[in-house]
């Protein structure tokens, strides 16, 4: 686009926001661990020395704690303030490990935790911004980039004795001929998608059915529902679900963390009778054995494990894939660092042959895995078996470039760039200044 080379790009300044959405008075993303959220962000800006040229992006949180995240990306802003497009994109590990490995930052991480989410948001702005100038939707540009370069986007550390870089060459290369046709489907038909939208906890009996009803006339067959709170509620609550959804359509639940490893198998073992395709977060998202446990357990029930929503990096990723304690990869566009670290995960569950079925919602979630999934499925995994992304119809109004569903798939987005522009009367609204939300 520009008249100025990606070499001469300058990012000149970094502004990051707090921005909250009152969605707990909704009950709106209500889960067994988290009762209240408020649907919140650090949202990053960047600017150039390009007139009207930005990176925006964000880390998606639930409120409080927001404040920590906008202090951590403040520590990281001398990290990013001078640097061309063209210098990251020659070496974008060597600029990942700037962010994650800082010598004194990533005493506080490393790569995890509230240093992560922030390394998330300003690596999302970096890909937008760099998708604004090559002016193509940020998934149309990675498609279009050969394997060499993609693999050159990677930061392997750690994880090399799961799946090294020239594997990762060869995953790539092995669907670049066929690229073409997904392409055109996914521009065609979409990507499939599932939705949670009728599952909080905090939802009525009533809002319940009205839900399941909306989502089947747009179309979805894969619903979600939360569990956890209390087994009979919950066995009372499935047999509504499954009263409108019927026998056929795939019915997930998800505990959010709530459950001892032992709980979750006999929990589970209550619920097989509702025919479950997988069980989300049944523990601790760190427990990568007690995960392997409960696959097996659940196994002869047909119920798969889901994890990944609170799986800080890709190391987690590599040991839940290698000690097969997930069917289902659910890995998170700002839980893990940013775009790169994302597409590496992608790769490893080729590898081991397990679907991702990303996680999304809250505020921007959408927006993200909508670029994500198109690429998982044209450039990597090639198949659209057992896979499903998730949807949530939430906040997507407050977004310059939001998120546009067909039925219920996810349509392919069409704007320059990776969606997170926040309306500038949104950002004025919510932002949350002094404990509360300015007006
Ligand atoms: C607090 C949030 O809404 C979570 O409940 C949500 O991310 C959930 O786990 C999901 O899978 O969508
Ligand atoms: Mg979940």
């Amino acid at each position: 686009m520009q008249s100025l080379s990606k070499d001469k790009l300058i990012i000149q300044s970094l502004d990051v926001f707090d921005i909250r959405f009152p969605t707990s008075k909704e009950f709106i993303g209500s889960d067994a661990m988290h009762t209240n959220p408020d649907y919140s962000c650090a949202y990053v800006v960047l600017k150039t020395n390009c007139q009207g040229l930005e990176g925006h992006g964000l880390t998606f949180t639930l409120g409080k704690g927001t404040e920590v995240i906008v202090s951590s990306i403040e520590a990281q802003r001398e990290l990013v303030i001078g640097k061309s497009l063209g210098e990251i994109f020659k070496d974008f590990p060597k600029f990942l490990r700037l962010l994650t490995s800082e010598p004194q930052l990533r005493w506080i991480g490393p790569e995890k935790g509230v240093v992560h989410l922030g390394t998330a948001a300003i690596v999302n702005a970096i890909w937008d911004l760099a998708a604004k100038f090559e002016e193509k939707p940020l998934w149309k540009m990675l498609v279009d980039m050969k394997p060499e370069e993609i693999v050159e986007l990677l930061d392997f550390r750690y994880v090399t004795d799961a799946l090294t870089k020239q594997e990762a060459l060869e995953i790539l290369k092995g669907l670049e001929g066929t690229k073409k046709i997904r392409e055109e489907e996914m521009v065609r038909d979409g990507y499939p998608a599932y939705t949670t939208s009728a599952g909080w906890l905090g939802y009525s009996d009533e809002k319940v059915r009205s839900l399941c009803k909306e989502a089947i006339s747009q179309g979805y067959n894969h619903i979600k529902i939360k569990v956890g709170q209390d087994l009979k509620e919950d066995i009372r609550r499935l047999e509504l679900v499954r009263s409108e959804i019927g026998p056929e359509r795939k019915l997930m639940v998800d505990a959010n963390q709530k459950w001892e490893v032992q709980e979750s198998i006999d929990y589970m073992k209550q619920l097989s009778k509702f025919n479950i395709w997988w069980i989300e977060e049944p523990t601790s998202p760190d427990d990568i054995l007690g995960h392997a446990t409960i696959a097996t357990a659940l196994k002869p029930l047909n119920i798969g494990v889901a994890t990944g929503e609170q799986c800080q990096n890709r190391i987690i990723f590599k040991q839940l894939l290698q000690a097969k304690s997930i069917s289902f990869c659910q890995p998170d566009s700002c839980r893990l660092g940013g775009v790169n670290e994302v597409l590496l995960v992608f790769l490893m569950s080729k590898k081991f042959q397990v679907p991702v079925c990303m996680h999304a919602g809250g505020v921007g979630l959408c927006e993200y895995v909508n670029h994500l999934c198109m690429f998982d499925y044209i450039c990597v995994s090639g198949s659209l078996e057992n896979r499903v992304t998730e949807f949530v119809d939430h906040l997507h109004e407050h977004f310059v470039n939001p998120v546009i569903m067909k039925g219920s798939r996810y349509t392919t987005p069409k704007a320059p760039g990776y969606s997170a522009e926040l309306k500038k009367q949104s950002t004025q609204q919510f932002q949350f200044i002094n404990s509360t939300p300015s007006k």
